[in-house]
């Protein structure tokens, strides 16, 4: 058995992962950007000890307009989570960030404030957006400028946070001093896309600065994840690529000369739990109605240039439309399409309700121990260091999570039963990163 307990994190969708959930009934959806729904998700999963939530950002209506209301999801992270942290008190709060449409000087003093103000429960997850350019007037920078942009936004941010020494804060009132001025770093950054003088007004949060998180898939997307990643999102559904994955991206953050062990590898997980196989399978049997093929033809065909129209739904997808394309070029998640029409030998209706229902992510479907088993199997060995959750449907899917997977986890000995520590780093088994002047 390994020593650390498995990390699990909650991707806070309040539609529900699958894309058809929020149609039904009692799902919330009347709600969909409001507060009190996300407040009663993150409070139950703060109940179940989850390490963290974490929101995910678009930034533009275009996919709810598309018919895509999960993604579509209207809620700012940094401005969800700061409402969160007030009704929470352990969980980390994990926000996605762009750094092609944002400056690092906004973003260090908006997640330095959340993770200063949540008592060190912030994370960020980096992302170089694949689209939203129209809303800031600006052609979209080829990917490799994207990245090459987010390593520079991360260092100057990173130089941000760690700018005021952990003794900065003086607090001298007799001689009128509040700070050490010597104590505070101007950074003074310039480089190919930023000039920055620094000081930043914030004081160091107890975790010394938010977790960085990343799921870039491209090779950009996993140098930028090995140069300064704390923990990684992935979607990978097949164990054996899975190990693989966990093994080069361990091995590669080693050669930036980084502990292997302060990265953790969370792939997404879609768990659809019952006490029987029969009412595991409830979600989805009652999902089957809602599929709406055509809205998901258009989204292949958007997301991944995958043009189906002229494919039967019970037919396979050729495998000459696949060609061309791998990880780094088309992202793992259209190889796994690829995988299951190709070898799964799945036909097209087959894909495009498991894009629906899990979009390219594992799911498992059964009973509290079942769901237990595989997840202690690909966590034991090391395909992963524990998993970002996915509740397929809103609200039902999280109190199976909360009351029937957490606690055999727990039972087992693979989950905390309790926190142990206050920050986000603590929970994650993280250091904290120490201040300029140490
Ligand atoms: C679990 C998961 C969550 C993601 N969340 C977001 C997100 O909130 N916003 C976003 O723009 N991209 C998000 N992405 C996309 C990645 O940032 C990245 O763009 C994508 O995996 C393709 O990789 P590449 O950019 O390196 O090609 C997410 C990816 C995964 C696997």
């Amino acid at each position: 058995m390994r020593n650390e307990k498995m990390i699990l994190s909650a991707f806070l969708l309040p539609g529900g992962y699958d894309w058809r959930a929020w149609r039904l009934p009692g799902s919330r959806s009347e709600e969909l950007g409001q507060f009190e729904i996300i407040a009663e998700i993150a409070q139950a999963y703060e109940r179940a000890k989850l390490d963290s939530i974490f929101i995910a950002d678009i930034i533009s209506a275009a996919p709810l307009l598309e018919g895509d209301v999960k993604m579509g999801s209207p809620y700012e992270p940094v401005t969800a989570l700061s409402a969160l942290a007030s009704v929470t008190s352990r969980i980390g709060l994990i926000g996605t960030v762009s750094t092609t449409f944002n400056h690092p000087f906004t973003v260090a003093r908006q997640l330095g404030a959340l993770d200063v103000l949540s008592g060190g429960r912030a994370g960020w997850n980096i992302v170089t957006s694949s689209r939203a350019e129209e809303n800031y007037g600006i052609e979209m920078p080829a990917k490799e400028v994207r990245y090459r942009r987010a390593l520079e936004f991360v260092d100057v941010v990173k130089q941000l946070w760690t700018s005021w020494s952990d003794k900065a804060v003086i607090n001298d009132r007799e001689n009128g001093r509040w700070v050490d001025p010597e104590l505070i770093r101007l950074i003074d950054h310039e480089g190919e896309f930023f000039k920055v003088a620094g000081f930043i007004n914030q004081r160091r949060s107890p975790q010394g600065h938010p977790v960085l998180v990343q799921a870039g898939q491209s090779s950009g997307g996993l140098n930028l994840g090995a140069e300064v990643a704390e923990a990684i999102y992935t979607a990978q559904p097949q164990r054996e690529k899975a190990i693989e994955y966990y093994a080069d991206y361990k091995a590669n953050i080693q050669s930036k000369g980084r502990n292997p062990n302060h990265t953790k590898i969370l792939p997404g997980l879609i768990p659809y739990v019952g006490m029987t196989e029969d009412e595991a399978r409830d979600v989805q049997n009652s999902l089957a109605r809602f599929v709406d093929f055509d809205a998901l033809r258009a989204d292949l065909a958007t997301q991944y240039g995958l043009k189906l129209d002229d494919v039967d739904l019970d037919d396979r997808i050729p495998e000459e439309r696949f060609e061309g394309k791998n990880d780094d070029n088309a992202g793992t998640r259209f190889m796994a399409y690829r995988h299951l029409a190709v070898e799964e030998k799945y036909t097209l209706r087959e894909i495009l309700i498991n894009r629906s229902s899990v979009g390219g992510h594992l799911m498992l479907s059964g009973t509290p121990s079942k769901i237990a088993d595989r997840m202690i199997d690909w966590f034991e060995n090391r395909a992963c260091d524990g998993f970002s959750l996915n509740a397929p449907a809103i609200p039902q899917s999280v109190t199976q999570i909360c009351e029937l997977l957490i606690p055999e986890l727990q039972e087992r000995g693979y989950f905390r039963t309790e926190y142990e520590g206050e920050t986000l780093r603590e929970h994650l088994g993280l250091p904290i990163p120490p201040a300029w002047d140490v």
